[in-house]
């Protein structure tokens, strides 16, 4: 079955002013995929998530979310859409709990024809980490708890697909690591689909099943990570013991050196670690390949 997409972009262009942001960009989002959209400062992320959240008017180009050209959508199709923005809205006055309580009531109207009834508070506080704190006022919670706030709201409807601008900036490693694993379930469990903007390749490589980067307004690569790495090659790094002796060595093609090593009878190999090419080292060396051009 040919299933419709969630997200189709053919040709985005963006100026602002007489700087061009966004150069002809196209790709599409399927039902339950978890996409990052990488790039350096200024390349244009924010700028096309907001394109796709109706926030912005594109100068050019075809965009069709969850059907709807998103500049002229309304508040149905609003309601099945989450977005967690860059920059925090202040509700500072406000309790967790009423607040999220406040903002599933705008979510009911739409329940039936969504077919997505909104999170019970109490559940949702304590999928993001927030459980001791439904009585507090917003304006006591540190950084990082703001944060999961901010993911509360973009997850209290239920939505099918998730906008998140950078949601971990101030996460602990804990709450960065139950972000991942309430990401996996969402894509996993509600075939959420999620498109998010990070700087932190170890998270995006954990989470993402596949990765855009952005560089001075186009997409230069779109694939799984494996994907990328064979675009841009670059060694893997092999280390281990010999009759214990630490011994480390690199090779673009790590297999046949560790099948050479495994079946030498003249010594003992102890402790071998493959440590292959992260998404960090193929990002950069993307961007460095762009650079050059
Ligand atoms: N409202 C605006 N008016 C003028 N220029 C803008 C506006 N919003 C963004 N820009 C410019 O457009 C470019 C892209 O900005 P955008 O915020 O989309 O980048 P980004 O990839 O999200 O960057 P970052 O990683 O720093 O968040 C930047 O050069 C920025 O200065």
């Amino acid at each position: 079955m040919v299933t419709a997409p969630v997200v189709e972009v053919h040709g985005l262009r963006m100026r602002y002013g007489a700087r061009t942001v966004l150069d002809g960009i196209d790709f599409r989002l399927d039902r339950g995929e978890v996409v990052a959209l990488l790039g350096p400062n200024g390349a244009g992320k924010t700028t096309t998530i907001e394109v796709l959240e109706g926030f912005r008017r594109p100068d050019a180009g075809e965009i069709r979310v969850l059907g709807e050209a998103p500049e002229t959508a309304g508040d149905a199709w609003r309601a099945r859409i989450g977005v967690v923005l860059q920059s925090w809205r202040d509700h500072a006055r406000w309790r967790v709990g009423p607040l999220l309580e406040q903002f599933a009531t705008l979510y009911l109207p739409y329940a039936a024809s969504t077919g997505r009834q909104p999170h019970d508070v109490a559940e949702l506080l304590d999928l993001v980490g927030l459980s001791g704190h439904r009585g507090a006022l917003v304006r006591s919670l540190s950084g990082g708890q703001r944060r999961r706030l901010d993911v509360a709201i973009g997850l209290i409807g239920r939505p099918e697909l998730l906008f998140l601008d950078e949601p971990t900036t101030g996460f602990d490693p804990v709450a960065r690591h139950e972000f991942h694993e309430l990401i996996h379930a969402l894509s996993d469990f509600d075939d959420t689909t999620v498109l998010l903007t990070t700087h932190d390749l170890a998270e995006a490589e954990k989470i993402a099943g596949r990765i855009l980067i952005l560089d001075r307004g186009v997409i230069v690569a779109d694939g799984s990570p494996a994907e990328l790495a064979r675009a841009v090659p670059s060694a893997s790094e092999i280390s281990w013991r010999e009759d214990g002796v630490r011994q480390v060595h690199s090779a673009v093609d790590a297999e046949p050196f560790v099948r050479e090593l495994l079946a030498r009878t003249d010594v003992t190999v102890t402790e071998l670690v493959v440590r292959a090419q992260t998404l960090e080292e193929t990002y950069l060396a993307m961007i460095a390949k762009e650079d050059a051009r």
